[in-house]
């Protein structure tokens, strides 16, 4: 059977058809990755984004502290992207594509100790290729604490060689000395890379939104190393579309965990969740970050119940600041925080905790 096409859809036709662009943010622990999404959705006017946070650790904090959304933007959780190259990022995108024109961009906040690049490839060289368009790989830098030694984390290096625009924020905590030192460090990195510096993540918008800097021929080596893959990864393709055709809605939380804590090992960064139903003592809290927080802790966050307040308590520590903000509940009150850091003993930083309980 043929088909007869008119002139003019012919001339469409021969136009390739842009997918969905797509923003990756990247940075550190603590770099300010959820502040400037924060920012983003604030400032999108018209844009109808749409965000994919993937977060540490079994509690999911940073989807709790976006602004609220509207119902143009569709807010997916969870989805395990750091380590899941072709599975939990790939059905969260769909999800996102599903959404039709509900949705014009999509933005994707990595973990801290993500190393970007399977994230990069995976829109690059599996099917999505042809159903997005990557458009900018944005990195967030903690100009106050990043060192040359990017604490020892392989991932730290490669989000500053991966990305198309870097955004050295937390300016306000920094000298313009120490400003300079690192962009000259970051061009020893990337030469030429872009540079922006930034505060509480106030990027202009347009510089890493459809900014169109994401060049595809740069990742072309590593595109072919994948296609000459064998055959077990294409088995895991396999299992993979299997899994998103029937099992679209159920994640696969312990594999997921699995392969987490495995990622994160590798790099040294373990994380710690409390959780409680009953309220704690602030005072006793204080004291446990006075006195008993181990010096290995490099990044905290949480909600925090205290019995003498009405309202949730944003907890942040990053490096060596923490910072405890009050607003309203927005769910029913508990405690939840994840402490992140290297050779963190769980059982000890758990039970003190336990004992800030009112
Ligand atoms: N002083 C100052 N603080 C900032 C700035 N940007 C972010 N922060 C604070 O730094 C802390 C960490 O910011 P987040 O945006 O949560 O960092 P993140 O990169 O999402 O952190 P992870 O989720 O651990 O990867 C928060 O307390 C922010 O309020 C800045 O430009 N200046």
């Amino acid at each position: 059977m043929t088909s007869t096409i008119t002139s003019p859809t012919e001339t469409a036709l021969a136009i390739p058809k842009r997918g969905m662009p797509v923003t990756i943010i990247t940075g550190f622990l603590g770099s300010g990755k959820t502040t400037l999404l924060n920012y983003i959705l604030s400032n999108r006017q018209d844009l109808k984004v749409a965000v994919l946070v993937n977060e540490f650790g079994d509690i999911n904090i940073d989807s709790q502290l976006l602004v609220s959304m509207d119902e143009d933007m569709v807010e997916l959780s969870n989805g395990c992207i750091c380590c899941t190259i072709n599975d939990g990022l790939v059905d969260a995108v769909y999800r996102v594509l599903e959404q039709g024109d509900r949705v014009d961009y999509m933005v994707i906040e990595t973990t801290g100790v993500a190393d970007p690049l399977p994230i990069i490839l995976t829109f690059l060289g599996t099917e999505l290729r042809d159903l997005t368009h990557l458009d900018s790989i944005v990195t967030v830098v903690d100009t106050e604490t990043f060192t040359p030694e990017h604490f020892e984390s392989e991932a730290a290096l490669k989000q500053i060689a991966y990305a198309d625009m870097t955004l050295l924020n937390k300016t306000d905590l920094a000298s313009p000395e120490k400003v300079k030192e690192l962009e000259a460090y970051i061009n020893t990195v990337k030469v030429g890379a872009r540079i922006l510096h930034t505060q509480h993540g106030k990027a202009p918008l347009p510089l890493i939104l459809d900014a169109q800097l994401t060049q595809p021929e740069a990742y072309r080596e590593f595109l072919d190393e994948e296609a000459t893959a064998g055959e077990e990864h294409d088995e895991h393709k396999h299992d993979e579309h299997h899994h998103h055709e029937h099992d679209r809605h159920e994640h696969h939380h312990h594999e997921h965990h699995h392969h987490h804590s495995h990622h994160l090992e590798n790099d040294g960064f373990v994380s710690v969740s409390f959780e409680s139903d009953r309220p704690m003592d602030v005072k006793k809290f204080e004291s446990f970050l006075q006195e008993q927080l181990p010096k290995d802790v490099f990044r905290a966050k949480g909600i925090l119940w205290f019995s003498d307040s009405d309202l949730r308590n944003i907890f942040q520590l990053s490096g060596p600041r923490f910072d405890l903000q009050a607003e309203e509940w927005r769910t029913p009150p508990k405690n939840q925080v994840v402490f992140i850091g290297r050779n963190l003993n769980a059982d000890e930083i758990k039970q003190n905790l336990t004992c800030c309980l009112a």
